[in-house]
């Protein structure tokens, strides 16, 4: 049996997947790890935490698959985005690593925008949010100047652990376009960016394509794991466009709707003049030299994950979500706003928090957590009203994610989106999409394009309920407005937060 290996370093877990060259999934393996939220509004992880469940989930995917290690021909990534991980000269990291739900650079974003004027968009194609990198790195400079001194370069949270399993420094275009030090259409570090804010050239790792073979297994890692030593190792991309490519997004008019830890809606761009004024991310894709545009809820699954873990902690999600098909769309009048750690779009807000709007004592555990599954629903919603509004085709929607593992969450998303929302077979988020990178890269295909199809699968498909889109058409208005009935009320509430 030959196989690739995908690793999707996630926020909530590393996963591992072990994949045929039919595109099945043969054996998979995940390791948590912590989160650290020491202020609010600050979200860290241990760069170590990343490397030792990687390296764990990868000994336990070799022992239990039964897979031969000379038969794994390549391994790639999927990363969590944004994440700034900033390395000594002896490449060690100086400090926890700042995650891209971390919102404590409002003042760095205004002295980026402040700076660079409409450079920003022009170059980087992004506005600057609180999640982006550079605004980190210029908070590390600012906060804490004797930890930035010792800092020499950058990496991005999937790159450190590559770098850690190959002994090799790259960073690929995909993840790249999300430090907003990219010249995105150019694919080239920005000089200009680089010398607004007096950082050098060497801060900023090598640029390679995400099919890129840029390094093999070292004997150690080969040690710890049961990989063969030298094994391929591919560069791999950011999660939304390793979730796309997993999800075959790799033509013109196809949408993705993901709902992990965060929530996006995702469509495919071949033009990179492409311009949404900044309204939506537009960042290079994991295929070489196209692109793609995305609408980005910071707290989606985080949303409802945390409502379990408050109020149900020890149910699993299917237990705790068996009563949510019962409660009829709209929840009885039950609104939620998924703001838990502010918003990136259509609000970019930091400081905005979620709202539970319409409760009466008439309402169930039940309909909260429906609330929430639709509140998370309304705010991706939102994003593809900006897509429609651009005149993007949203007609059918490839659903992804740890929220397209609920049916009920897919036929909600279909009767709020209005649109026919299909499910992949063996749905395994970006994961797959690394392991299509790493099956490109070994040459097992002559594109991207031939891989996915023969591996993305196509499983149920949700038409949307004529009665329950007219029921969310008229809550939808509604939702919206709890934004702007909200700010005022959050930011007196800014000053009494932990
Ligand atoms: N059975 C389920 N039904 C609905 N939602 C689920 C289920 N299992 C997980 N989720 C949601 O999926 C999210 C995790 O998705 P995942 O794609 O694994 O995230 P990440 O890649 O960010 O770690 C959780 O936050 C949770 O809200
Ligand atoms: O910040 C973004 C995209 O801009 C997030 O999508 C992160 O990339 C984390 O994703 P998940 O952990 O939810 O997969």
């Amino acid at each position: 049996m030959s196989c690739v290996i995908g690793i999707d370093l996630g926020t909530s877990a590393v996963k591992a997947l072990l994949v045929d060259r039919d595109g099945k999934v043969r054996a998979e393996a995940s390791r948590n790890y912590p989160l650290f939220h020491e202020h609010t509004g600050w979200s860290e992880q241990r760069p170590e935490d990343w490397v030792e469940g990687t390296i764990g989930a990868l000994r336990e995917l070799i022992s239990t698959s039964g897979v031969r290690p000379d038969e794994v021909e390549g391994i790639s990534f999927s990363g969590q985005m944004h994440g700034l991980v900033l390395l000594d000269e002896a490449n060690r990291p100086v400090r926890n690593a700042i995650l891209w739900n971390d919102t404590r650079t409002t003042a760095e974003c205004r002295e980026i925008e402040r700076v660079l004027g409409p450079d920003l968009l022009g170059i980087a194609r992004n506005p600057a949010l609180e999640g982006f990198t550079l605004p980190k790195i210029l908070w590390v400079k600012r906060h804490e100047p004797d930890v930035f001194a010792k800092a020499k370069r950058f990496l991005l949270p999937k790159d450190y652990v590559r770098y850690r399993l190959t002994g090799e420094i790259h960073m690929d275009y995909s993840d790249a376009a999300g430090t907003l030090l990219l010249d995105v259409a150019g694919k080239k570090w920005s000089t200009e960016i680089l010398a607004a804010f007096d950082l050098p050239a060497s801060f900023c790792p090598p640029l390679v394509e995400s099919h890129d073979h840029v390094g093999g297994v070292l004997p150690e890692v080969a040690d710890q794991t049961g990989l063969a030593a030298g094994t391929k190792v591919f560069a791999g991309g950011a999660d939304n466009a390793c979730g796309a490519i997993g999800a075959g997004i790799l033509s013109e008019g196809l949408t993705m709707c993901s709902i992990g830890t965060s929530g996006v809606i995702l469509t495919y761009e071949q033009n990179r003049d492409t311009d949404y004024a900044g309204k939506v991310h537009f960042f290079n894709h994991g295929k070489a030299d196209s692109f793609y545009a995305m609408g980005v809820t910071l707290a989606a699954g985080y949303s409802l994950s945390w409502f379990k873990q408050t109020f149900a902690p020890n149910e699993s999600f299917a237990d705790f979500l068996r009563g949510v098909g019962d409660i009829k769309p709209g929840s009885g009048g039950l609104l939620f706003t998924p703001y838990l750690v502010g918003e990136r779009t259509p609000h970019a807000d930091a400081v905005i928090r979620a709202s539970f709007i319409g409760a009466d004592g008439s309402h169930t555990r039940d309909h909260f957590a429906r609330a929430v599954m639709e509140g998370i629903t309304f705010s991706l919603n939102e994003s593809m009203a900006i897509f429609r509004e651009a005149g993007k085709p949203a007609g059918r929607v490839i659903s992804i994610g740890g929220g397209a593992q609920n049916p009920v969450w897919l036929q909600m998303q279909a009767d709020i989106f209005g649109a026919t929302v299909v499910a992949l077979e063996n749905e395994q988020g970006p994961g797959l999409g690394a392991a299509m990178l790493a099956a490109y890269g070994c040459g097992w295909f002559d594109s991207l394009d031939a891989c996915a199809a023969k591996f993305v699968k196509h499983a149920a498909s949700y038409d949307p309920n004529p009665e329950a889109v007219e029921t969310y058409r008229g809550l939808f208005d509604i939702y919206r407005e709890i934004y702007t009935q909200t700010r005022g009320l959050n930011q007196a509430l800014a000053a009494y937060r932990g």
